[in-house]
């Protein structure tokens, strides 16, 4: 199913590193299966979650140990009795839930050094840099230094503040969160993180090509690989993107994100149309809304909202706006690009397709994986619209939607005819 030969790893220009298609891939077809080289519970979570496998940790079965609980004597007595021990020192350290996590995956990055040096160099190449001046980093270092004294370290041991400074930046743009079950409609908290390090190659976009689906609570080993699924063909020489966070988020909050914790500022399509509509926002009257997400996924209301979107730009750009904003555009549209007003409905149909329909889900839908002989991939390489009645499956809550269910819903909201 899996093909970890159906990607390369290429340096592309202003991207960094990057995983590209090496054929042509199919809607559905898991570009990449990844195991993690590292994984840790959250603090908050700690309680329920096994520390070992990351499943719901409930009942009898529970064993206690410091810091992290057990969901089977198996999983108790495969976590190293040396990181259960450091991890015991958190009680006595005083960290808001923030800086125990950070510990909880310093702990567990310092252990994977011990026991396997290979696989600790594979986090080192990793991007990010840290800043060792940071009194969050010395606290930090500080603790970790003590709470890993009596390992049996090797001469070769690396551990400085340095070294801590740049594990918490490469954890922090190349970690994965692995969620916990919804609670209530709507709430959702990651369990715990993983470092995957080839998925980790994979860039962000706002309108990805690919998703990501993870399996945590299904039995057997390998519970905690991730897949990265591809959303929609493919061609060879792709770049292959997924979103890092839900794809509904607002240009604003996407922005910050990404600024902040990633270190770049996103400039694709998207961003440059839904820029607009924020410029519009900010300079009139009866703006829109602040902070909105495309979250109400009713095919009618996401169509509706970029509609109006785009109208309102539209009227913005014709001079119908308040005063200000006339004065705002004018100085705004010397020299600046134009934006295609008719790209709007193609991301109205990226939504469309892929958000999924669950109110405040929020998740990806992907086509579900084809076996090699279903018409998936018999179909014609010209049939363009076929992946579009493909059945889907939603990366978050795993809702499915038929493609005949999905026709069913374009026909009553007028989108096809
Ligand atoms: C998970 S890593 C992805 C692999 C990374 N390019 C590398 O060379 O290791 C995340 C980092 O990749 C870069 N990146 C991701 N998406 C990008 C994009 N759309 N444009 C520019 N840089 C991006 C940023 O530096 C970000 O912090």
């Amino acid at each position: 199913m899996a093909n970890n030969e159906l990607i390369k790893r290429l340096e592309l220009p202003g991207r960094g590193r990057a995983l590209v298609t090496t054929r042509r891939v199919r809607a559905g077809e898991i570009v990449l299966k990844d195991s993690p080289s590292l994984l840790y519970v959250v603090s908050t979570a700690s309680d329920r979650f096994c520390g070992t496998c990351l499943r719901m940790c409930s009942g009898p079965d529970c064993t206690d140990f410091g810091a992290v609980r057990f969901c089977s004597a198996e999983c108790s007595a495969s976590f190293p009795k040396d990181l259960c021990s450091a991890l015991g020192e958190l009680k006595k350290a005083e960290f808001v839930s923030e800086e125990e996590n950070q510990a909880r995956f310093l702990l567990a990055a310092y252990h994977l050094q011990l026991v396997s040096s290979e696989e600790f160099e594979k986090l080192l190449v990793l991007e990010g840099e840290g800043t060792v001046d940071d009194e969050g980093v010395s606290k930090l270092h500080s603790f970790v230094e003590k709470a890993v004294q009596s390992w049996p370290w090797k001469a070769d041991r690396k551990l400085s503040p340095r070294l801590t400074a740049d594990l918490l930046v490469k954890e922090a743009r190349n970690g994965f969160g692995l969620m916990a079950p919804n609670e209530k409609p709507g709430e959702r908290a990651v369990r715990g993180y993983g470092l995957y390090t080839t998925a980790a190659f994979i860039n962000h976009e706002c309108l990805p090509n690919c998703c990501r689906f993870e399996y945590v609570d299904k039995a057997g080993k390998s519970n905690t690989d991730i897949y990265i699924r591809a959303m929609h063909d493919l061609e060879p020489e792709t770049e292959i993107s997924i979103s890092y966070f839900p794809i509904n988020w607002p240009y604003e909050l996407r922005q910050e994100r990404l600024e902040k914790e990633y270190g770049f500022k996103c400039t694709c399509e998207r961003c440059d149309t839904e820029q607009a509509w924020s410029d519009v926002e900010n300079g009139g009257e009866e703006g829109l809304e602040e902070e909105e997400t495309q979250d109400e996924a009713s095919l009618e209301k996401v169509v509706q909202e970029l509609n109006l979107k785009a109208s309102t730009l539209e009227s913005a750009r014709n001079g119908e706006e308040e005063k200000n904003i006339e004065a705002e555009e004018d100085e705004e549209q010397d020299g600046e690009e134009d934006v295609e007003i008719d790209g709007d409905f193609e991301h109205a149909m990226f939504f469309v397709k892929y958000l999924c329909p669950v109110e405040d889900c929020g998740g990806t839908m992907a086509p579900i994986p084809q076996q090699p002989d279903t018409n998936l991939h018999e179909r014609s390489d010209d049939d363009e619209d076929a992946d579009l009645f493909l059945t889907m499956e939603c990366n978050m809550c795993g809702h499915v939607r038929t493609g005949d269910e999905f026709r069913k819903d374009l026909e009553e909201n007028r989108i096809l005819e």
